[in-house]
């Protein structure tokens, strides 16, 4: 295949890939100085009308939907020999069937996944379309600045919910397609992709494409550390009679949030987190065990104003903090991942006088999250903070005491004070990420916690 120079005033760059109907390539917007993937339909089906016209039907519902969780079309043109071509975001990190060809993934990112992919197609329900080809290929990922993003792709079999009854061709992919959807002349509704969202599910857990209908195995009978509930949940969509599935792509995502928040498997979670709408509660009785057996001690070193140390659940991150912020503590650690870094679970906390509103912009509590990352070296705090938690102007500035090196930035009217820092230890090899909110903003306190706060070497 002959590489082209240009599309419009797209620069072509590389080939992408192609699939059945189009070619994708890698191509730049030098106007906006921006990479851009840009999908023409392929020679052998530029004169077929009905698959130009998919073609043009896939950009548009892309075009009006515009979601963050979907693939966006920026542009929609037409080559000198007639081949219509649109531009689209370029998503930089493959496919969520790169990431499953490797395995079954651990489970709070294959909950991450299921939650963003389960948005993305809620979405495309309330534009009034079923997707028909939900698969780990056509769920694209790009990186943004706090993380790895989904991007529900490939709409390629798209159908409006208003005339998908009386189909007459098959379509989808086996082992993600719903039995209905094999029936020629089969009527079909969202509950079609609710069966495909199960058989991702499925396969991001197990690391195992479902089999055809009915399904015999059940994932926790391949991964018995799955939650009994996601299980059930899988099974469901996976139901023949869609009767028996959750309704929709909404009622699926929702679900999958209540397991995300499900106590066993809490963990710490920073402000910065972008998943701001699923954030696991703190069992109060769990804490206040946790708080007796982890130790807590006033310290000595501060007689005016009682301080606390608290460690993690794996006892190597430790922090002071004054007494009274103490009241509720997730020391179960945290998942760097969602920051967009690397690495599994790793130790982690968060201490504070309500941790169920640790990201509450009006009404916030007085705590701090506390969060190890194994650190590539030269990470900064830049990378790992992204945007601003309140419009009010910032401050940054090194910081280098006997315990720590490392870079603070500092909010000073947030509503309070919101502090970030990553912090490094003398002989380095983890970064400490922090995060301290101040109802009222007492800046020697921040000094005092950022000095307190320990990383023991673990054992
Ligand atoms: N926006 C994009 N950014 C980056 N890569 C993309 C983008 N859209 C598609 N691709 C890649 O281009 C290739 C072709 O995509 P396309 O949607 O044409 O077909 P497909 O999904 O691979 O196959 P089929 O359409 O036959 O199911 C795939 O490898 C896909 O991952």
């Amino acid at each position: 295949m002959t590489q082209p120079e240009t599309f419009g005033r797209y620069r072509v760059v590389r080939h992408l890939g192609s699939g059945s109907f189009a070619t994708v390539w890698l191509a730049h917007d030098d106007r906006l100085d921006t990479p851009v993937a840009v999908k023409v339909l392929a020679e052998n089906w530029a004169h077929q009308l009905d698959v130009q016209e998919r073609f043009l039907g896939e950009a548009r519902i892309l075009r009006q939907a515009d979601s963050r969780w979907l693939v966006r079309v920026h542009d929609l043109d037409v080559l000198p020999d007639e081949r219509p071509y649109m531009v689209m975001t370029y998503a930089d990190q493959g496919s969520v069937a790169d990431l499953v060809a490797k395995g079954p993934l651990p489970l709070d990112e294959a909950l991450r996944l299921l939650t963003e992919i389960g948005q993305g197609v809620t979405i495309l329900h309330r534009h009034g379309t079923i997707h028909r080809d939900i698969k780990p290929s056509n769920v694209l990922l790009q990186s943004s600045p706090v993380g790895q993003r989904v991007l529900v792709a490939d709409l390629g079999f798209a159908k409006a919910i208003d005339e998908a009854s009386g189909f007459t061709a098959a379509a989808g992919t086996p082992g993600y397609m719903s039995p209905e959807q094999s029936v020629v002349g089969g009527d079909l509704d969202v509950r079609a992709d609710v069966y495909s969202l199960g058989a991702v599910a499925y396969e991001l857990v197990t690391g195992r494409r479902p089999p055809t209908p009915p399904i015999r195995v059940r994932p926790r009978q391949l991964r018995p550390s799955i939650p009994p509930a996601l299980d059930e949940l899988i099974m469901s969509c996976l139901a023949d009679d869609r009767e028996e599935r959750p309704r929709d792509a909404a009622t699926f995502t929702q679900r999958v949030r209540a397991i995300r928040m499900a106590p066993n498997l809490i963990s710490a979670v920073p402000w910065w987190l972008r998943h701001q709408g699923a954030w696991a509660r703190a069992s109060l009785a769990a804490v206040a065990a946790l708080l007796l057996l982890a130790g807590v001690a006033p310290s000595e070193a501060q007689p005016e104003l009682s301080f606390t140390r608290v460690p993690d659940a794996t006892g190597e991150i430790s922090v002071a903090v004054p007494q009274a912020w103490a009241r509720q503590v997730q020391p179960s650690g945290w998942a760097p991942r969602e920051l967009g870094q690397t690495g599994g679970q790793q130790p982690g906390l968060l201490v504070a006088t309500d941790v169920t509103r640790w990201r509450d912009t009006e009404s916030p509590p007085s705590g701090i999250f506390a969060g190890l990352l194994r650190d590539p070296p030269g990470h900064h705090l830049d990378q790992i903070i992204d945007g601003a938690p309140c419009s009010s102007p910032s401050r940054g500035q090194r910081l280098s005491t006997e315990h720590w090196t490392g870079q603070v930035r500092q909010w000073h009217d947030c509503p309070g004070s919101f502090t970030a820092a990553a912090l490094r230890p003398p002989d380095g090899g983890v970064l400490l990420y922090l995060e301290i909110r101040q109802r009222e903003d007492q800046p020697h306190i921040v000094q005092e916690i950022l000095e307190g706060a320990r990383v023991e070497a673990a054992t």
